[in-house]
């Protein structure tokens, strides 16, 4: 089925921290879709014309932006967002790890993970690469759900074997058998993608660690996520627990676990060494400006990753963080850079490569992230409902690009008014 698509469409095919004019906008736009894929790009009159045939879908009045992709975010914490003011630690213990222990009764996990993916949709996220749960039936009913939506989802067991609680504990050679046999029943299944996904070295024996490698170079292709440098009473913790190693990445390091397929979120107190792993090993900072935030635990250094030469994209982590909104993690990245001393000043263009391209680099996946004719048709359509304040800036904006800006400003869930995914309608407003 082909389908012309009309509308004001922005998009980063380029990344803008390397690239001057990166950002591409259409005011007046045409896409070409057909079976998913697009196919054509271009001014909507030229196209209209090459193409007089084909069913034309009218969005003007909006903006139409490549699916958004979040790169770190916790099936397991939809129903505890907004456990404000606490570190780290203390917001595990009180917050997040009691909800994950219900994840052991799978007609529970089924409930949240259709709260979840209908959170990431909803906001319109087409990608995530998602935290699972502690238990292997948590996650098959995640990658389920995932699966009736059309979500992509790259995701997998979490797997622990200390100081969380002893229902969330595993053991090397369990963590091992339940992965193996989770990435044969899902990883390049459909649109899903299997990450090996120790929660952090806090919680990981090296054992454990050698378990997920054994994973991950068994099964190429794979990717790998975990936590990194988020918080200093976190960091002091490992350090107490792998007294041989020479910082934090060191932990994941020498387990051969971090390469290209490695996504660590947070970093926010990395050593120089460090980042000069990550940019070698053409590995991910994932960002959650809201997360860092509301955990108190610090500002990004954002300017140090780009010069070192670290790929960061954006995360939600929620529900550390506040929301699915990827336009609000955009907008808070801007808010934290602008306010640290010697912050990367960041322009709308710069937002939405890290909400959607740099996304889908960091997960490999060439076929998503812009509107490149070859690429799937993973949209997400913003269009305010009227008498709305964004809805005012949209009619009277002097360009895309301010209108963009507008969107990371100010829009939220409400003005998703429908996400496409693969072609495929996956939400509309109510
Ligand atoms: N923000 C955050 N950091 C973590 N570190 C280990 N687990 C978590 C988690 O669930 N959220
Ligand atoms: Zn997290």
């Amino acid at each position: 089925m082909t389908t012309l698509y009309r509308a004001t469409f922005l998009h980063t095919p380029e990344n803008p921290f390397t690239h001057a004019d990166a950002l591409r906008a259409e005011s007046d736009g045409g896409l070409l879709v057909e079976g998913g894929v697009i196919r054509a790009r271009g001014a909507f009159a030229d196209l209209r014309a090459a193409h007089p045939d084909a069913p034309v879908t009218d969005l003007r009045g909006g903006l139409l932006l490549p699916g958004l992709i979040d790169t770190h975010v916790h099936l397991p914490q939809v129903r505890v967002i907004g456990g404000l003011g606490l570190p780290l630690l203390d917001w595990l213990d009180q917050c997040a790890l009691p909800e994950e222990a219900r994840m052991a009764d799978v007609a529970y996990a089924r409930d949240v993970a259709r709260d979840f993916t209908r959170g990431l949709v909803g906001a319109g996220t087409t990608t995530a690469l998602v935290f699972g749960s502690h238990f292997a039936g948590a996650v098959d009913a995640f990658f389920e759900e995932a699966a009736q939506t059309g979500l992509r989802a790259v995701a997998g067991l979490v797997v622990s074997d200390r100081l969380l609680r002893d229902e969330l504990h595993t053991t090397p050679e369990r963590s091992y058998a339940e992965g193996k046999a989770l990435i044969e029943r899902w990883h390049g299944v459909g649109r899903t993608l299997y990450a090996v996904t120790p929660r952090f070295s806090l919680s990981a024996s090296e054992g454990i660690l050698d378990a997920c490698a054994a994973l991950m170079r068994e099964h190429p292709g794979v990717r790998f996520t975990s936590h990194i440098n988020e918080n200093t009473r976190e960091i002091e913790v490992v350090q107490g627990l792998f007294p041989g190693a020479r910082d934090y990445l060191d932990t994941y390091e020498r387990a051969g676990l971090i390469g290209r397929h490695s996504v660590l979120a947070h970093n926010v107190h990395p050593s120089d060494r460090e980042l000069g792993v990550m940019a070698a090993a053409h590995c991910t900072a994932a960002h959650c400006p809201c997360s860092n935030s509301a955990l108190g635990s610090g500002f990004f250094p954002l300017r140090r990753h780009l010069d070192a030469g670290v790929h960061v994209a954006l995360g939600s982590d929620v529900g550390g963080g506040t929301g699915f909104s990827l336009l609000k993690e955009g907008l808070q990245a801007h808010f934290m850079q602008n306010l640290m001393p010697g912050g990367v000043p960041l322009s709308p263009a710069h937002l939405l490569y890290l909400a959607t391209k740099a996304g889908a680099d960091a997960l490999d996946l060439p076929g998503v992230g812009a509107f490149e004719p070859g690429q799937q048709f993973d949209a997400v359509h913003l269009a305010p409902a009227p008498g709305t304040p964004l809805d005012a800036v949209f009619r009277h904006a002097a360009s895309p690009e301010r209108a963009l800006a507008a969107a990371f400003a100010t829009g939220t869930p409400g003005d998703v008014a429908q996400v496409w995914i693969g072609g495929d309608v996956a939400h509309t407003r109510a």
